[in-house]
């Protein structure tokens, strides 16, 4: 369990964190999302005990991180993988750590290759790993101490597809096991596949939270006609303002229903008519995300 109480962070004149508040519970992946500097990071290190926070606080297993006795055990932390030694080998790195934890030595082996990093990769040193392979090196050190709670800031950063794919089915199996994940990216489209909820920042505020599915389901309809410019003013008169999509149709904030209904009257042919799902949340996403006008706007 994770708990964030209004978390702030001040540096000088500018905010970077405004009074951020959520909870990951046992079981679920909570994807944390928002575009370049909305606070993601800053968020992540005042939970683990790395930035001292303005005001507000955060929990992790029920105390402040600096708290906890042994914290490798209770929660895992990838923070930022560049910044691994790059001297010792991948090896050696887990070595060190399971020294400090106290964790069984075998359970180095056990990780490197829970990871995907063979022998040849354990032996080499840190500073010639790509950036994916420091990534899966940053979670078999998150893993070492077999922790209930995951933080990972942009994990995905420099994974191929098929190591996204791979780490998604990793940290759905730990939450599938009782633990909890949160993960942040600035990306929807990585994160949705695997998080069950979302917490959205933009501009170090939380902008929108809820289940993934609540937000897929309030992402609107999206709607296409043969004659476009009669779709448009058929929804402006029903009062049902559309916005293009990025594809051509008209995402509109109403249930299909109310959208077909409104078309149906005024005779047009439709060429599609579906909750837009993934990609109305893209775009929900962009917008949430846009500006303080808009920010303000959905409060
Ligand atoms: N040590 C610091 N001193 C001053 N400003 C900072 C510091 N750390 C972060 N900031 C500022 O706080 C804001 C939030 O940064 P943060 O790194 O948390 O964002 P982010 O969402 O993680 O983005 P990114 O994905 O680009 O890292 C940014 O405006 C950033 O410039």
């Amino acid at each position: 369990m994770i708990e964030v109480e209004h978390l702030t962070k001040r540096y000088g004149a500018h905010t970077a964190v405004e009074d951020v508040s959520f909870r990951c519970e046992p079981g679920t992946v909570t994807g944390f999302l928002g575009p370049n500097g909305a606070g993601k990071s800053t968020t992540m290190r005042m939970i683990c005990g790395m930035t001292a926070p303005t005001s507000g606080g955060a929990r992790v297993a029920g105390r402040p991180y600096r708290d906890l006795p042994n914290p490798g055990r209770e929660i895992g932390v990838l923070l930022d993988a560049s910044a691994q030694h790059a001297g010792r080998t991948g090896r050696e790195a887990l070595a060190v750590a399971a020294l400090t934890m106290g964790v069984d030595r075998r359970q180095v082996a056990a990780k490197l290759d829970l990871v995907g990093l063979n022998q040849t990769a354990a032996r080499r040193r840190v500073g010639a790993y790509s950036l994916g392979m420091r990534q899966r090196l940053g979670l078999a050190l998150a893993l070492l101490g077999d922790p209930r709670v995951l933080i990972l800031d942009e994990p995905a950063n420099g994974l191929d597809p098929e190591g996204i794919f791979w780490m998604r089915g990793l940290l759905r199996d730990f939450a599938d096991r009782g633990g909890t994940v949160l993960l942040s990216s600035h990306l929807l489209r990585e994160v949705e596949a695997v998080a069950d909820r979302l917490v959205v920042i933009g501009g170090g505020r939380v902008v929108a939270q809820a289940a993934r599915d609540e937000l897929l389901a309030g992402a609107g309809t999206l709607v296409r006609a043969r004659d476009q410019q009669a779709l448009r003013l058929t929804l402006d008169r029903a009062g049902l303002a559309g916005t293009a999509g990025t594809d051509g149709g008209f995402l509109v904030r109403a249930e299909p229903e109310a959208v077909g209904q409104a078309a149906a009257e005024a005779g047009l042919v439709l060429t599609e008519l579906r909750p837009a799902g993934s990609g109305g949340l893209e775009q929900l996403f962009l917008t949430l995300t846009a500006g303080v006008s808009t920010r303000e706007a959905v409060r």
